[in-house]
């Protein structure tokens, strides 16, 4: 079957690897990016970047300082934007996504926030008067802006940020005030050096009435000068884990007065004489929060897919040990622990993407119905799309890691990539709400699904399987074979035991409150039970969101995603299996069952590795990765990387020459 990778010159190994192939690549990998023409869209524009000298990067990023990354970041950035439409449909988001990819990387750039979250605030949240003005301005690049919520005190609490807009009548202006040093605003992408607006939230004020947190468009720096504003202090807050390219900023406003229509009041609004109208569903003000957690599902499933590609493909080109005397040595990737490593990888990445599509039809759902005035697709969304922001960006930060030490020695060099990257993935563990707290927002809403249940009321989309009854015990290993029916019976059981663990937790919290706590006390004693729940909760959905992508993807790519699927569903309920085993649903022969059915799927999908990741489509520019690379020519091309480091620009370094050799010399003397 045809692996479109295979050209000449190749690692004979990597080859070898593709002509084991059972299934056509581009087949798969047109169902992974929604058609054959959108991958094809893709390769064009991989093709004309990488042959585009504006996009060439002389010396390697890992070898520059933070402002020559930030320099050669801006230039390559002026080029997307005045010479976009030369590579791709600039309105179209995925490809516009993908030449960002290609041009620029995933460090960061000068307007990763403007299009990621100031753009999308506006959109979704202020009114005409408001966006009339300053979307067009900003969709033409005439300014650049940040979305400024996170305080130096306060990123998750939002009720207690500190940033204050006090409404004053008589002028019709808000008055925008930061009282302490732990208002400052803090964290913000693009704020530091790149932005000069900013939607920024603030608790809005009244007549002395706080009413909570609302959000302002404020200009920070002069249009002309790009200086900031009289009373306006706004910088950089210095080097982090990752996002070296990104400006991650501070802001403190000094009662800065902006026109009453600056309040983005799509949904909550303030009329001239200062009467507050709330919105039509209390949390419509942190819309911009559920766009960003939906659609990063997408950059966390490519972020994992990155380290499967890149850990496969050296596993394939590494020869090192032998499994019997007498042979000769081995591609690193035979060894079933470097498979049960890394194959996991490959299928968990599936399955975020997977997931993500449909979670993207969701949004869209909701969005259409909040245009009509209906808001009850809202919260089923935000209870899922913080579950799965929590476990999806934790599973893939775990993954990456493990692919990471897959690589043995070079996975920690910055040559295989791999570093970079979970410095600049693990990120979303925190960013748009901490993981241990947005995951007590799903469970919240699975409180609220068993009490429902229990009462036998209607039961929204994520949570109408709490409405099934229960088999008692698992048919797991007793379907002779069937795998249509095995892959039932695992959901099953994974639904038995989220279903489980919310209603025990349930439980706990009710017994803590008759037992003289407050429910809020009790809430907080019962947290890591809540959050187990939630995040099994999470995977099932995963799971059944993969599971229908399987089953209604064509006849000929079904076959090695059913193989993909089965090695997912094995692996998810191994790795549950203490949630399976507690209330006796599953037997240990059943577990053990399922950890044999696992290995079986390793050895099953060891001929299609390579190929699987390949579908990914992600091109060497992407990848980043001297080890992942497409060719598999490692060692000759971690050489060349290597001659690039500075410290390799002399033979003898001025730090050897100035300290270390008079150090030897004096020693010698003294001999
Ligand atoms: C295109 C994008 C591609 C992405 C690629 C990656 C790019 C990287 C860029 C990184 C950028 C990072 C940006 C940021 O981090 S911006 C700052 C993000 N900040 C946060 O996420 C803060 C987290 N905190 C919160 O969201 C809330 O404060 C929290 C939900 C934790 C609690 O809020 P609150 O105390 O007000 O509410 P309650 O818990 O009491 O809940 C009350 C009810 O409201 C419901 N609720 C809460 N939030 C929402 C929401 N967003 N939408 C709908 N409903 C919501 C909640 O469920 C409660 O409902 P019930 O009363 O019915 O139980
Ligand atoms: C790379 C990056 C980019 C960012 N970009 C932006 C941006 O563009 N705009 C912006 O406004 N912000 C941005 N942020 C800020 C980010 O949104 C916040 O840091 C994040 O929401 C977490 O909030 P926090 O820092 O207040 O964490 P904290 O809430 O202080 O978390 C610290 C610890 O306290 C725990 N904790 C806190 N509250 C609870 C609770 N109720 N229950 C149990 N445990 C709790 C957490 O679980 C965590 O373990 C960015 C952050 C990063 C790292």
């Amino acid at each position: 079957m045809p692996n479109r990778c295979i050209k000449e010159g190749d690692n004979p190994d990597l080859t070898k690897e593709r002509k084991t192939c059972t299934f056509d690549t581009d087949e798969l990998t047109a169902n992974l990016y929604g058609s054959r023409n959108n991958m094809e869209r893709r390769r064009e524009i991989t093709k004309k970047i990488s042959a585009d000298p504006d996009f060439a990067d002389p010396i390697p990023h890992d070898f520059l300082s933070r402002e020559k990354c930030i320099e050669a970041t801006a230039k390559k950035t002026k080029a997307v934007v005045q010479r976009g439409s030369e590579f791709c449909d600039v309105t179209n988001y995925y490809e516009m996504l993908h030449l960002i990819n290609e041009a620029i990387g995933i460090g960061g750039y000068p307007l990763a926030l403007h299009y990621g979250m100031f753009l999308p605030a506006l959109e979704g949240q202020a009114e005409k008067e408001l966006t009339d003005d300053i979307i067009p301005r900003a969709k033409n690049l005439e300014v650049i802006g940040a979305y400024a919520q996170t305080e130096m005190g306060h990123g998750t609490n939002l009720r207690e940020l500190e940033t204050t807009a006090t409404y004053d009548k008589a002028t019709q202006e808000f008055i925008i005030n930061t009282p302490t040093r732990s208002a400052m605003k803090w964290w913000p992408g693009n704020l530091g050096k790149m932005s000069n607006y900013a939607v920024v939230t603030c608790q809005l004020f009244i007549d002395g009435r706080k009413i909570g947190p609302h959000n302002f468009l404020v200009q920070l720096r002069c249009e002309k000068t790009h200086e900031p504003l009289p009373g306006i202090i706004v910088g950089d807050i210095g080097p982090k884990m990752a996002f070296d390219t990104n400006d991650n900023g501070f802001l403190a406003l000094d009662n800065i007065r902006v026109p009453r229509k600056n309040m983005l009041m799509k949904h909550a609004k303030v009329s001239p004489d200062g009467v507050y109208t709330p919105p039509m569903h209390a949390k419509l003000n942190y819309g911009t929060m559920v766009y960003v957690r939906a659609h990063m599902l997408y950059a966390h499933g490519q972020f994992l897919a990155t380290a499967a590609i890149v850990a496969t493909r050296y596993s394939a080109v590494r020869r090192q040990g032998r499994i019997e005397h007498g042979v000769p040595e081995v591609q690193i990737l035979d060894y079933q622990t470097q498979q049960h490593r890394i194959f996991p990888q490959i299928a968990r990445a599936y399955a975020i993407i997977f997931t993500y599509m449909d979670i993207k039809d969701q949004y869209d759902a909701m969005i259409k119905g909040i245009a009509e005035g209906q808001t009850d697709l809202l919260p089923d969304l935000h209870a899922i799309t913080s579950g799965l922001k929590s476990v999806v960006t934790h599973m893939a930060g775990l993954g990456i890691e493990q692919c990471r030490m897959a690589c043995g020695g070079h996975g920690y060099s910055d040559a295989s990539g791999l570093p970079k990257l979970y410095g600049v993935q693990i990120g979303g563990c925190t960013y748009e709400g901490e993981n241990m707290v947005m995951l007590q927002q799903t469970a919240r809403y699975l409180m609220k699904a068993v009490a429902s249940a229990l009462q036998g009321k209607p039961l929204s989309h994520s949570v109408a399987y709490f409405g099934k009854k229960s088999s008692g015990k698992s048919r797991i290993g007793k379907e002779g074979g069937d795998i249509a029916r095995e892959h039932e019976a695992m959901l099953e059981a994974l639904e038995h035991a989220a279903c489980r663990l919310s209603v025990e937790a349930s439980q706990m919290w009710e017994k803590r409150g008759r037992g003289g706590e407050t429910k809020e006390r009790a809430w907080n004693g019962v947290t890591v039970e809540m959050n187990r729940a939630a995040r099994v909760h999470t995977r099932v959905f995963m799971a059944r969101s993969f599971h229908r992508r399987v089953t209604s993807s064509p006849p000929s790519i079904r076959p090695v995603l059913t193989d993909l699927l089965s090695l997912y569903l094995h692996y998810e309920c191994v790795d549950m299996a203490h949630h399976l085993l507690e209330d006796g649903f599953c037997s240990g022969e059943q577990i053990r069952y399922l950890k044999s059915r696992l290995y079986e799927d390793l050895t099953t999908l060891r001929p299609n590795a390579v190929s699987l990741v390949d579908s990914f489509d992600q091109s060497d520019r992407e990848l980043n990765s001297v080890l992942g690379r497409r060719d598999g020519n490692v060692y000759e091309a971690l050489y060349q990387w290597a001659r690039k480091s500075e410290l390799n620009y002399t033979d003898v370094l001025p730090a050897v020459q100035k300290y270390v050799m008079p150090m030897m010399e004096e020693n010698r003397s003294k001999l």
